[in-house]
């Protein structure tokens, strides 16, 4: 287990080296989102319909990816470990603010039963997987700085399950902040970030105060993420 936590805050540390390039970085500021519908479902919008264009493939939002009673069986067995660590706030360095985590190797049958639909829609059959599977648990006042998980420890693929709340997660090019995604993670949805959109574009989940999408609020709750990835190739 204490190995398994060290993977995460590599996984975390190497988010906080990516902020500092961020901060240097000479790009030009963020442009406003693009007027042409998007091509790939409403829960996805960006800087331009070409980027928006370019990385679908390899940014899916699958809504209603899982049924409220599969919710309710994942929060079951993941409430009783995560009610008895504190939220973390008060680390200035950290990629994530206010969040408290895990991670499983082992579940119920009817948990692993949905970890393996999400391994399926995600990752291609041969690929190996990380073992543990991280979860992750953001207070309503919780949110996650722009980061680059760490190459080191994860490979191609990173897909979430989005239980409790819905939220917005944003993609930057890391080399040309104005190129972004936005997409709208609908409590119960799946997201897949696959290759270009894993290794080039931070990621973040905006905290409740800037989560907006399309001009709508979105009100961000206590959100519990449950997180596949794939081992570096
Ligand atoms: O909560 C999520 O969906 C993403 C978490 C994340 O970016 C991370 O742990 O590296
Ligand atoms: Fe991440
Ligand atoms: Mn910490």
């Amino acid at each position: 287990m204490k190995a398994l936590l060290t993977v995460i805050k590599r996984i975390h540390r190497a988010a906080v080296c990516t902020r500092r390039q961020l901060r240097s970085s000479s790009c030009a500021r963020r442009s406003g989102p693009c007027p042409s519908p998007e091509p790939h479902g409403a829960l996805v919008t960006g800087s331009s319909w070409e980027l928006v264009q370019r990385l679908r493939t390899q940014v899916e939002v699958r809504p209603a990816f899982i049924t409220e009673e599969e919710e309710t069986a994942l929060l079951r067995e993941l409430e009783p470990g995560l009610r008895k660590k504190r939220y973390e706030f008060d680390h200035w360095d950290d990629a994530i603010h206010g969040y408290r985590e895990t991670e499983r190797v082992t579940w119920a049958p009817a948990c692993e039963e949905i970890l393996d639909r999400v391994r399926a829609a995600a990752f291609p059959a041969d690929s190996p997987l990380l073992g543990p599977v991280h979860v992750l648990d953001l207070d309503k006042a919780g949110y996650i700085k722009p980061h680059v998980d760490s190459v080191k420890f994860c490979g191609s693929t990173i897909a979430g399950l989005c239980l409790l709340s819905d939220s917005i997660m944003r993609l930057v090019k890391e080399d040309c902040s104005k190129e972004w995604l936005d997409l709208l993670l609908p409590r119960r949805s799946l997201y897949v970030l696959r290759d270009e959109a894993r290794y080039k574009f931070t990621h973040e989940i905006l905290k409740d105060e800037e989560s907006v999408f399309k001009g709508q609020k979105v009100p961000r709750q206590r959100r519990v993420s449950v997180i596949c990835r794939n081992l570096p190739a």
